[in-house]
């Protein structure tokens, strides 16, 4: 089990630079995010993104995010890069995921778009392949590129999954939002990229503290919130 799946993950997604890495990490990020898409404005070149997971190897736990990538080529960037999971985020089928974990030895995360209650019944196929679920946003119809649109979905249709589904959140969140998204979605964990940047692909350090503390102090309230109705606090 890795860190991230034994407590509360935080993740910054979408960093490209040292500074912005840093503060991640200052901030206590779990994982940090570096995204292998080249139409998205947060793209990083190998060189860089070596650089990157060098930084924070140890502090935090590395992501690649990719968009269908094809099983010999994640085995490239796996190899590469050495990150600790990767971020599935197109339309990657439950074989794929298999194919994909198969080829690089790594856990996946599967990010899956909800906008209504019936996108809920895409989790279930991916019990056996997934190591983690991310339930984000869908992007607009027009977008360039399938994910870090900003936009937040319906947390309240999460309301009713079983509790002992482990998943993260994503999409649309930011510091203000996280802790109203953290009482009424209860996640495993949460994830972030345009809530905290000033503009795309420019990641901004006082928002990703502002993030981390919100998050932090969010998470600490549900879980004492669930010992206290189990009876144990
Ligand atoms: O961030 C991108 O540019 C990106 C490109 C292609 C696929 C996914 C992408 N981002 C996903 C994320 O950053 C997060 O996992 C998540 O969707 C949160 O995004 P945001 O709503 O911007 O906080």
């Amino acid at each position: 089990m890795t860190r991230a799946q034994a407590s509360f993950p935080i993740k910054i997604c979408g960093l490209s630079t040292p500074e912005t890495l840093e503060a991640a990490l200052a901030a206590g990020a779990d994982m940090i995010g570096l995204v292998f898409h080249p139409k998205s404005p947060r793209f990083v070149m190998p060189d860089l993104a070596s650089r990157l997971a060098a930084q924070a190897r140890g502090k935090a736990e590395i992501v690649a995010l990719t968009v269908d990538i094809e099983p010999a080529k994640a085995a490239e960037l796996a190899q590469l890069l050495q990150p600790d999971w990767l971020q599935l985020h197109g339309s990657e089928t439950p074989d794929a995921v298999r194919a994909i974990k198969a080829a690089t030895g790594l856990p996946a995360l599967k990010a899956l778009g909800i906008a209504t209650a019936a996108d809920l019944q895409r989790i279930e196929p991916y019990a056996g392949s997934a190591d983690m679920i991310l339930l984000d946003a869908k992007p607009p119809k027009d977008a360039a590129y399938p994910g870090g649109h900003g936009r937040p979905f319906d947390w309240a249709l999460l309301a009713g999954l079983d509790p002992a589904f482990r998943f993260m959140l994503s999409g649309g969140l930011d510091p203000a939002n996280v802790a109203e998204a953290i009482r009424t979605a209860r996640p495993s964990g949460v994830d972030v990229s345009s809530g905290v940047e000033s503009a795309p692909g420019v990641k901004d350090v006082d928002r990703i503290a502002e993030f981390v503390r919100a998050a932090r102090a969010a998470a600490q309230a549900l879980n004492d919130d669930m010992l206290k109705k189990a009876g144990k606090a």
